[in-house]
């Protein structure tokens, strides 16, 4: 059975000491967890982050990485540099680095491609956009993302990868998707896998769900078949909100 897992990503918000209280106030609010928990601080603090959460099941993610080992890419980060800190899970293909920094599947395939060869998990975030979904191209849209990103991969490489379904629609808009369409692409995620791969790590695969997801919705989208947790965006940055979460994707 895939355990549930549930990633804060804060994304551009909390300086260092305010990163510092939330993960205080975090230890607090969830004392101990059955689901997997993490949190995505912002570079500059996931240091710190991961030296107040040592020996905690509290995991520290990053939210980008660049896909060389090192070099002349002024304001980057690399997977050694993350490691070097106690970062071993990352955050690619969010959609907001998709729109506003212009990274297209071929640049994560590659970005992909260097997390895993530093032995680093992935949460892999895709899903399509409001127009796309209403002229009903939503599953062709999801089945490239996956394809042109991850395809290329042997079969050893998925149990390094979490998949997030993020309907662009939904992030930060307060519009949630309902837990039926969650499931309904969630499953045919799963279905897609099991075409390119095999039925087996289709099953193993952690699907999570991302958009508008708060403590009054969490548990109906967590309870469905295909569901395996969610990437929390502005829920996340409320200490008691995030633990309500935690607790729901417990139950679930
Ligand atoms: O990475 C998180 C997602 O973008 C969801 O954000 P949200 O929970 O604020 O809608």
């Amino acid at each position: 059975m895939r355990k549930k897992i549930v990633a804060g990503n804060w994304k551009m918000n909390k300086n260092s000491e305010e990163t510092a209280h939330l993960i205080a106030q975090l230890r607090t609010e969830i004392p101990q967890s059955d689901a997997e928990v993490i949190i995505a601080p912002t570079f500059v603090n996931l240091a710190e982050a991961a030296t107040q959460l040592k020996g905690s099941f509290i995991e520290v993610a990053a939210q980008n990485m660049h896909f060389a080992e090192n070099g002349a890419y002024t304001g980057e980060i690399s997977a050694d540099m993350l490691k070097s800190v106690g970062v071993r899970t990352v955050i690619l293909g969010h959609s907001e680095r998709r729109a506003y920094f212009g990274e297209d599947d071929a640049l994560l395939a590659k970005k992909v491609d260097a997390a895993l060869k530093a032995g680093m998990r992935i949460i892999f975030c895709f899903g399509e956009e409001l127009d796309e979904r209403k002229k009903g191209e939503h599953f062709k849209v999801v089945e490239r993302q996956l394809k042109n990103a991850l395809f290329h991969l042997d079969g050893p490489s998925w149990e390094h990868i979490v998949l997030a379904y993020e309907p662009v629609w939904a992030i930060g808009t307060g519009e949630t998707a309902s837990p039926e369409q969650a499931q309904e692409m969630h499953a045919f995620i799963r279905k897609t896998l099991s075409d390119g791969y095999n039925k087996q790590l289709a099953e193993e695969v952690p699907i999570l769900y991302g958009g508008s997801v708060k403590p009054g919705n969490a548990g109906e989208i967590f309870s469905k078949a295909d569901v395996d947790g969610g990437l929390i965006g502005g829920a996340s940055l409320v200490a008691a909100d995030f633990a309500a979460i935690v607790a729901a994707a417990q139950q679930a």
